[in-house]
């Protein structure tokens, strides 16, 4: 493959104490190695409890890993997020890692189409450039035009997920992180996300993800990562 490596995992492994049960300690990923490359859509697979949140977690820097790398291209070089100052782990954030779950983080008082703008305002964009960004999005993944005055905090499942898709993919980074990002949406609005993936990649970004929905996984899938769970330890 001659694209260029966006992320690199090595040896990464991750253990959770347990403090609630004597300090036990839970073993969800042991050892893995993934990298992935421009273009590329790999969709982590395997049954429920398998650590497949966990690793995109890990990856956006939530979690600390017990062990390993995280190699992520940023500005042209790797960067270890495992080892990363907290100032650089927000800079790779800002511009070259998206993470969008299935849950819309609600501002009071935001409304949707200002929420959707922001991180492009965020990035030194106009506002109304921003603002035009983010009503193009909301519009082609059928938000009404009359819920974008409003904050989402009384929208359906799927219209939150729907705004929470155009906030993490207005800015188009070269690394995307979905975890389940389609969940509650009908078959229209699924076809709409594989679009616009299919568009990011197009552009050049890398996109890891979790897909629990066959058709979209087969449909968005360059390659499948398998992950089993581990043996209690
Ligand atoms: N913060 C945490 N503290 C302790 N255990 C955790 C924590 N986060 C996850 N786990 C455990 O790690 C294991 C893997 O969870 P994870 O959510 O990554 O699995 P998954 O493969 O994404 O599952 P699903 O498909 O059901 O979403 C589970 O046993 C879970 O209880």
């Amino acid at each position: 493959m001659t694209a260029p490596l966006m992320l690199e995992l090595r040896d990464l492994s991750k253990s959770f104490e347990l403090h609630h049960q004597h300090g036990a300690r839970l073993d969800v990923l042991r050892g893995l190695d993934l990298r992935l490359h421009a273009g590329e859509c790999v969709v982590l697979s395997g049954p429920s409890g398998a650590g497949k949140s966990t690793l995109l977690r890990v990856i956006y820097a939530n979690y600390h890993p017990t062990r390993g790398t995280v190699n992520v291209r940023h500005d042209g070089r790797l960067v270890d997020l495992a080892t990363a100052a907290p100032h650089e782990v927000l800079d790779v954030r800002r511009r070259t890692l998206a993470y969008v779950s299935q849950f819309l983080r609600v501002i009071p008082r935001v409304p949707a189409l200002d929420i959707v703008a922001e991180p492009l305002l965020q990035m030194g964009a106009d506002e109304q450039e921003a603002r035009q960004r983010a009503g193009d999005l909301l519009r082609r993944l059928n938000v009404p035009e009359r819920l974008w005055s409003l904050p989402p905090g009384t929208f359906s499942g799927g219209e939150q997920q729907r705004v929470n898709i155009a906030r993490g993919l207005i800015v188009p980074r070269p690394i995307l992180l979905l975890d389940e990002p389609t969940a509650s949406l009908d078959a229209g609005n699924r076809d709409v996300v594989a679009q616009l993936l299919a568009e990011a990649r197009a552009a050049g970004s890398a996109v890891l993800g979790i897909f629990h929905d066959e058709d979209m996984r087969d449909r968005v899938a360059t390659r499948l990562f398998p992950m089993h769970a581990l043996e209690a330890a």
